[in-house]
C-alpha cells in the first residue's frame, strides 16, 4: 500500500466525522464516518450546501464560527458542553443514555492553499458521547449527595444543619435590607405517648406526614427544617409577626384535623408553636431560635395545641 493510499484508509476508517468545506459552504468531501452516522452517500453529499444537507445546523453560530477560520487562519474549537451536538447524528452507545443523538467535539482547521490563503475548512467531529454520559451521571450524582446532605432522611424536609445555614443567610438578608422575617418553633404534643401507643414506626410516620402537611402550607421561600427529633422549625423570609402568627395558626389548625393512618389506626396529632419576628437588638439567628423557643414552651405550659407570639 502506497503513502495515499494508507492516507485514504486511515482517513475512511478513523472513529471520527472529517468534513470540508469550501468558502460559500459547499461540501468538497466527507469520510466514512459521515456517511454511515449520518446515512449519506459521498454523491449526495459532496457539491451540496453544508446547511441543505444538515438542516438541523445553527446557520448563525456555524456561519460567524466558520467565517472567523475563513479570515483569521486559526482553528476553532466547540466542546459538548457549549452545544451538545452540532451534527444530528444516532450514537452507538450499547448502554442506556438519556442523549437520543451523539455528543460531539468539534475542531474547525484551516486549509491554506499555495498563496497562504484559506481556502477550505476541515470539520473533525469526535464522538465524545461517553464522556458526556460519564459526566452527566456524575452531576446526577453530586446533586444528590448535596441534597441528602441537606435533607433529613425520615421527613425529607432540610436537616438541622442546612436548617441553620438558611436561618443565617436569611438573619443577615432581613438585617441588611431592614425587611420583616419571622421564625417558627413547633414541637409534636405528647409525643412520647404516640410511640408508646403505635410504636416507633407508627411515630416515625406521623413525624414524616406532620412535616409533609406543614411543607404543602408554606411558600416557597420559606423554610422547613427539623430541628431536633420531634421539634421543626420554618423560617419565613418578608413575613412580620403577625403574618407569622396567622401561618402558624392555620398549620395548627391543619395539623389537629389531619388523620394520619397506621395500621388501619387512626391517629390524630397536635402541635405547639411559638412565633418569633426579627428585632434591631437581636444579635444573631440563635436569639431568635432561644426566644421563639421560649414561646413554644409557654404554648405547651398553657394546655398545648396552641401557637405564642414571642412578646418581650
Ligand atoms: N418515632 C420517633 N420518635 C422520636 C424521634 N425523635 C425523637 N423521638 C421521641 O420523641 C419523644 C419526645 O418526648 P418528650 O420530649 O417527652 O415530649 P412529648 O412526649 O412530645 O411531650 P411534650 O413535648 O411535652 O408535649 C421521645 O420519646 C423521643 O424518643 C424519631 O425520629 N422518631
Amino acid at each position: 500500500m502506497n503513502i495515499t493510499d494508507l492516507k485514504s484508509f486511515v482517513f475512511e476508517h478513523i472513529n471520527s466525522g472529517v468534513i470540508v468545506v469550501d468558502p460559500e459552504y459547499k461540501v468538497i468531501l466527507i469520510n466514512n464516518f459521515f456517511k454511515i452516522h449520518a446515512s449519506l452517500s459521498r454523491r449526495e453529499a459532496c457539491g451540496t450546501n453544508l446547511f441543505d444537507l444538515f438542516n438541523e445546523l445553527p446557520v448563525n453560530w456555524l456561519k460567524r464560527k466558520l467565517q472567523s477560520v475563513f479570515l483569521l487562519n486559526t482553528p476553532a474549537f466547540s466542546s459538548w458542553e457549549q452545544r451538545q451536538y452540532l451534527f444530528k447524528m444516532s450514537h452507538t452507545r450499547p448502554i442506556t443514555t438519556e442523549n437520543e443523538f451523539m455528543a460531539q467535539d468539534v475542531t474547525m482547521l484551516p486549509i491554506v492553499n499555495d498563496q497562504g490563503q484559506v481556502c477550505k475548512v476541515c470539520i473533525i467531529i469526535e464522538d465524545v458521547t461517553d464522556v458526556c454520559y460519564y459526566q452527566q451521571q456524575l452531576s446526577n450524582a453530586m446533586a444528590k449527595l448535596e441534597k441528602s446532605n441537606q435533607t433529613d432522611g425520615l421527613t425529607q424536609v432540610a436537616n438541622r444543619r442546612f436548617w441553620e445555614e438558611r436561618c443565617v443567610v436569611e438573619f443577615d438578608t432581613a438585617r441588611r435590607h431592614q425587611q420583616p422575617l419571622s421564625m417558627i418553633l413547633f414541637d409534636l404534643d405528647k409525643f412520647k405517648t404516640i410511640n408508646d401507643t403505635y410504636g416507633h414506626r407508627g411515630g416515625d410516620l406521623v413525624l414524616v406526614e406532620v412535616a409533609q402537611k406543614v411543607k404543602s402550607l408554606l411558600r416557597s421561600a420559606d423554610v422547613l427544617g427539623r430541628y431536633g427529633g420531634e421539634e421543626f422549625g420554618i423560617i419565613c423570609p418578608h413575613t412580620d409577626g403577625e403574618g407569622a402568627y396567622d401561618l402558624a395558626e392555620r398549620i395548627r389548625k391543619e395539623i389537629q384535623m389531619h388523620k394520619i393512618v397506621f395500621e388501619k389506626q387512626t391517629i390524630f396529632a397536635s402541635i405547639s408553636i411559638g412565633v418569633i419576628e426579627i428585632q434591631d437588638h437581636y444579635k444573631s439567628y440563635e436569639d431568635m431560635i432561644g426566644r421563639a423557643d421560649m414561646a413554644l414552651y409557654q404554648s405547651k405550659r398553657e394546655g398545648r395545641n396552641r401557637v405564642t407570639l414571642y412578646k418581650a
